[in-house]
């Protein structure tokens, strides 16, 4: 198919001789909203950094198929974590997205600017723009930091469980703005998260991992795979499938 993005496949990945991931392969389509999903220690940020190359795989490849590294947009989950005392101002923040691209002297152009006003604007965070944002609750830093890794327009986002410290309605909030992005920029997201149940009602599809691909489809077919059931047990699944099944 030529809408593939991304291709994995049979990736084998170590540390210090220690098996973490185990003959992975999918295919990610362009346009797709990936829920990836496991228990701790399952491999998730493991395959996440080693899909942006932060880590080099054991065996097997990742090919990405018309795409540069600056279009692939990574928010590590470290990066939620901003000190009160860091003094950076929203829009400066949003902007140095940009600069990784620049040589010295590193300034901005009157139009970069005026994108990352606007890209504030997108996100609703115009208000903010002057605020250090250390000061910022956990929900607005998100949508700042989410702002800096979408300036440099990528076309691929990785986002590493930006959500977990959220209350739900602000982590629901979350989700539909990356789901606007998702369709009305075209950008591909894969997103790290616990939250099996409330990503699932957002995503394209669902990844599960357990140091090996679970399962890999869409959340109807999470929730009524047979393999799920065998792997949960069904009182598990229905806990992730409760909203789903009772919303239709
Ligand atoms: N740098 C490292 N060196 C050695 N082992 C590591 C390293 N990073 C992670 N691991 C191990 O690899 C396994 C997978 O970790 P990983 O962080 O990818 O899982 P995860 O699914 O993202 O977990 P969580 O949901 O808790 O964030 C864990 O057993 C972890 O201890």
């Amino acid at each position: 198919m030529n809408n593939i993005i991304i291709s994995v496949d049979k990736l084998n990945i170590a540390y210090n001789g220690i098996r973490i991931l185990e003959n992975i392969s999918f295919d990610v389509a362009t346009g797709d909203y990936i829920g990836i999903v496991g228990p701790n220690g399952s491999g998730k940020t493991t395959l996440v950094k080693t899909m942006v190359g932060i880590i080099k795989s054991s065996t097997g490849s990742i090919k990405y198929h018309n795409i540069s590294p600056g279009e692939i947009g990574y928010l590590p989950q470290k990066s939620f974590k901003v000190d009160k005392t860091f003094p950076g101002k929203v829009r400066e923040v949003v902007a140095s997205g940009l600069l990784g691209k620049k040589r010295f002297p590193r300034y901005l152009s009157k139009k970069e600017w005026k994108n990352v006003d606007e890209l504030l604007k997108k996100l609703k965070i115009e208000k903010l723009a002057d605020k250090s944002i250390g000061n910022l609750s956990g929900g607005q830093q998100q949508r700042v930091l989410l702002a800096r890794a979408l300036v440099s327009q990528p076309k691929i986002l990785f986002l590493d469980e930006p959500t977990s410290a959220l209350d739900p309605k602000v982590r629901n909030e979350f989700y539909e703005l990356l789901k606007e992005i998702n369709l009305r920029e075209n950008v591909t997201i894969l997103f790290v998260s616990h939250d099996v149940g409330g990503i699932g009602k957002h995503t394209s599809k669902m990844l599960y991992l357990d140091r090996s691909l679970v399962f890999y489809g869409n959340y109807d077919e999470f929730c009524q795979s047979d393999k799920m059931t065998a792997y949960f047990g069904s009182i598990s699944q229905h806990q992730f499938c409760w909203r789903h099944t009772h919303d239709h």
